[in-house]
């Protein structure tokens, strides 16, 4: 038994290790600016334990915080994650006032961390419609880290890009009959109206669980990013794949460069 242990105890530490040197090795290439994820499988994850979804979705929140202290090792400027879509209103009212309940759990446990890792937090969507309390507990976390210049955490959340998109064509419209454009309409003028305003578009795109949608996700900004699909379910998603998911971003690059 007591070698049993000391095997296992050794592959952890293997695994510690071999996890860092893939981090230096990186770090060595080019580090997309920009990595979108849409966090899926959360729901599944439950279902295949015999365990209420809301677990699931609880289990995500978790690997949350992993993937953002990898990110922000690593020296990725913007991660966008989409946590809520305007779709998902439409799911059961217990299930989405579960949800509407995780931004406030976990900024009320990660944020201290977060302010100590100069990380910025940020949100990307409709925020109207959102619960007093979770549009509380996320403007107190943007004030806390709006001076922050490390990690851009950007939570798409209530978020749609097709309502994204023409709430900024009637901007940018009504400003143009308004008389307030100075300059001609063009693609880099329209994306200053989305609410990714001022973010550089995604490099990355990674999508988890298995689907192979964009689920309309960042429409207009994904023009030129890079997808790359796990099956592996959101709350079973590790540093290593996040690792995994960078460099072969950075084979692509290289292989295209040849083009
Ligand atoms: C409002 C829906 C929702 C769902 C959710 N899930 C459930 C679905 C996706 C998997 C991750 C866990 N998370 N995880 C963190 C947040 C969060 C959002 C804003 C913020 F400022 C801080 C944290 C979150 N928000």
């Amino acid at each position: 038994m007591f070698k049993k242990f000391q095997r296992w105890k050794k592959d952890q530490s293997d695994a510690v290790r071999n996890l860092s040197e893939k981090k230096r090795e990186l770090l060595k290439s080019e580090i997309p600016d920009h990595v979108a994820i849409i966090m899926d499988g959360n729901g599944r994850w439950a279902q295949k334990r015999a365990l209420p979804r809301i677990m699931g979705h609880h289990e995500g929140m978790k690997v949350v915080r992993h993937i953002t202290k990898t990110a922000n090792e690593l020296g990725i400027k913007v991660l966008t994650l989409y946590a809520f879509s305007t779709e998902n209103w439409k799911r059961p009212k217990p299930e989405v006032e579960f949800l509407m309940k995780l931004p406030v759990e976990f900024l009320g446990t990660f944020l201290p961390e977060l302010i100590e890792e100069n990380v910025q937090v940020r949100i990307m969507g409709d925020a109207t419609a959102l619960p007093p309390h979770t549009l509380k507990a996320v403007n107190q976390a943007i004030d806390d880290t709006k001076h922050n210049t490390g990690l851009i955490l950007n939570f798409a959340l209530n978020y749609g890009s097709r309502y994204e998109m023409m709430e900024a064509m009637k901007a940018m419209m009504k400003d143009h009959q308004e008389g307030r454009v100075k300059e001609p309409l063009s693609e880099e003028l329209f994306s200053t109206y989305l609410m990714s305003g001022g973010l550089p578009d995604p490099d990355l795109l990674i999508r988890t669980s298995g689907e192979l949608r964009v689920s309309n996700f960042m429409l207009w900004q994904l023009a030129y990013t890079e997808f790359w699909f796990t099956d592996v379910l959101w709350p079973d998603f590790t540093d290593a794949l996040f690792v995994q998911a960078v460099e072969d971003y950075q084979n692509r690059g290289r292989r295209f460069g040849g083009v």
